[in-house]
C-alpha cells in the first residue's frame, strides 16, 4: 500500500536533507533510526519506518518515548522548507495522543504538517499510521526558530547536512 502511494506521489516528492549524527536522521548514527524523509507537498512531509524489537516497551508495542521522538522530529521538519535555506526550530512543547498501540515489526507511515506560524514560533503536527491508514498516534508541537548564530547555514554541509542519494 505504501509503495502504491509512493508511486503516485513520485512527481512531487523531494527528499529532505539528512544529518550525520541526529538520532532520527543521522546517516552515521549506528543506534539511530536513519529515516529518509520526503516533502510531498509544500508543508507536508512523510517517511516510513519499521520499528525493531529492541524499541518495544510492552511486548510487540513500540515504546512511547520512541513514538514521541518520531512525532517531534517529523512535525518540526514540516517547517523546514527549501533545503538551501532550511528553517531549523527547537521544540518548546510536544503534546502526544497515543490512540492505539503502535506495533513493532510492521511498516508505519509518518506524516508531518505545518500548522500556523506566529513570528518566530510555529505549530506543527505529525501522525503515525499503520498500513491500513489507521491513525495510531499523533502529536502537536510548539516550535521556536533557532537563532542563526547557534546554527550557521554556512557550516551545514561540513556538519553532514545534505540530501543523500537513495
Ligand atoms: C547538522 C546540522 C543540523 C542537524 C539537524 C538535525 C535534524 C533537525 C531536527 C531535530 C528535531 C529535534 C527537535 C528537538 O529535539 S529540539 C531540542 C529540544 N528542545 C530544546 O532543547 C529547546 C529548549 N528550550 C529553549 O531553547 C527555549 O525555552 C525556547 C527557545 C523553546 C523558548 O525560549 P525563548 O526564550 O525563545 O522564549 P520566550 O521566553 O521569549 O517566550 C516566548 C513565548 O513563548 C512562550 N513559551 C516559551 N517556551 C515555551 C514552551 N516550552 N511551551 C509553551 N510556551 C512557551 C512564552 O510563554 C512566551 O509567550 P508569551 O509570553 O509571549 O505569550
Amino acid at each position: 500500500m505504501f509503495q502504491e502511494r509512493k508511486t503516485a506521489m513520485t512527481a512531487k516528492r523531494l527528499k529532505q536533507p539528512n544529518s550525520r549524527h541526529c538520532f532520527v536522521c543521522g546517516v552515521e548514527n549506528p543506534v539511530g533510526l536513519q529515516l529518509k524523509i520526503y516533502q510531498i507537498e509544500e508543508g507536508v512531509i512523510e517517511t516510513t519506518y519499521t520499528a525493531p524489537e529492541h524499541f518495544q516497551g510492552y511486548p510487540g508495542v513500540l515504546h512511547g518515548g520512541i513514538i514521541a521522538t518520531l512525532l517531534d522530529e517529523i512535525s518540526g521538519r514540516a517547517h523546514m522548507g527549501d533545503p538551501s535555506q532550511p528553517r531549523f526550530m527547537y521544540t518548546g512543547k510536544l503534546e502526544v495522543i497515543y490512540r492505539r498501540n503502535v506495533p513493532i515489526g510492521q511498516p508505519l507511515r509518518i506524516v508531518g504538517k505545518k500548522l500556523e506560524n506566529r513570528g518566530r514560533a510555529a505549530q506543527g503536527w505529525a501522525g503515525i499510521y499503520d498500513e491500513k491508514g489507521n491513525l495510531l498516534a499523533e502529536g502537536t508541537t510548539l516550535l521556536f526558530d533557532i537563532p542563526p548564530h547557534l546554527l550557521p547555514l554556512k557550516d551545514l554541509e561540513e556538519l553532514g547536512w545534505k540530501v543523500y542519494p537513495d
